[in-house]
């Protein structure tokens, strides 16, 4: 087995956006594309599962006993409540991707973003999602038809809130043409593994062999 140190630092991508702006949509697209080689983190959450997810696949759906139980034995690296339900991301899996020098994609809101960054510093890099309009959001929200009127209400409620949140992020991009999102998010991921900072182990073993040539 090899034990040698990878040859760069894994990207930890974080997507975040009010309900409905697409950030789901992007994310299966980025997994999909094997190429990219992302790891989903894969979130817990107490809310209930709705008819297009799987357990384990999407979110690990559990109990709010359950949650407590992890949150209190530190197996979560940041959570939050959002629109009335608790959510969080579990430690273990995430430093496993990353110790292998890979990419780890994170679909989660902003407070979440903002514990993530503080623990993981610069590895870190952040996109939120914006949608062309407000009534656009609400026909996605309407469109998508997992969510009662009562939950599309919340969501568009809290909206304003977490659409006020976008200077917190790296990159912003306006999701209005799906395929060009998808593509700026590409863009975005190539140029961040380029980073100097994030290559420093392995450009400077090729620079030492490079020199002795
Ligand atoms: N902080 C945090 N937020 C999460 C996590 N998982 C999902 N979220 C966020 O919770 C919010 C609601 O997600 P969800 O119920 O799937 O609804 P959606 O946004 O309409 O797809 C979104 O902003 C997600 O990004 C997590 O592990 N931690
Ligand atoms: N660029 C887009 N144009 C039109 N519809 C979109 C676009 N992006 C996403 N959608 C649709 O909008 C709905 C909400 O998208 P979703 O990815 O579930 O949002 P989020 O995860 O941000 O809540 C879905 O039905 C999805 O197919």
């Amino acid at each position: 087995m090899d034990h040698s140190p990878p040859q760069r630092r894994g990207v930890v991508l974080i997507l975040s956006s009010p309900s409905g702006a697409g950030k789901t949509t992007l994310t299966r697209m980025l997994l999909q594309d094997r190429d990219l080689d992302l790891t989903l983190s894969i979130s817990v959450t107490t809310r209930p599962r709705r008819s297009s997810e799987v357990d384990g696949i999407h979110y690990r759906f559990i109990n709010e006993r359950q949650f407590v139980a992890m949150r209190n034995a530190s197996e979560l690296l940041e959570w939050a409540e959002v629109h009335g339900n608790f959510y969080g991301t579990p430690r273990a899996p995430v430093e496993a991707v990353l110790a292998q020098g890979r990419d780890c994609l994170f679909d989660i809101d902003y407070q979440g973003a903002q514990q993530v960054r503080e623990k993981m510093g610069t590895d870190t890099v952040t996109v939120f999602v914006l949608p062309p309009s407000m009534k656009e959001l609400r026909a996605r929200l309407e469109r998508r038809a997992e969510d009662s009127a009562e939950v599309i209400e919340r969501r568009l409620e809290n909206a304003r809130k977490e659409i006020a949140r976008w200077k917190d992020y790296d990159y912003v991009i306006v999701n209005d043409d799906l395929q060009r999102s998808f593509e700026d998010l590409i863009a975005i991921l190539r140029a961040e593994r380029q980073r100097r900072p994030r290559r420093e182990h392995g450009i400077a073993a090729f620079v030492d062999r490079l020199l002795s040539e």
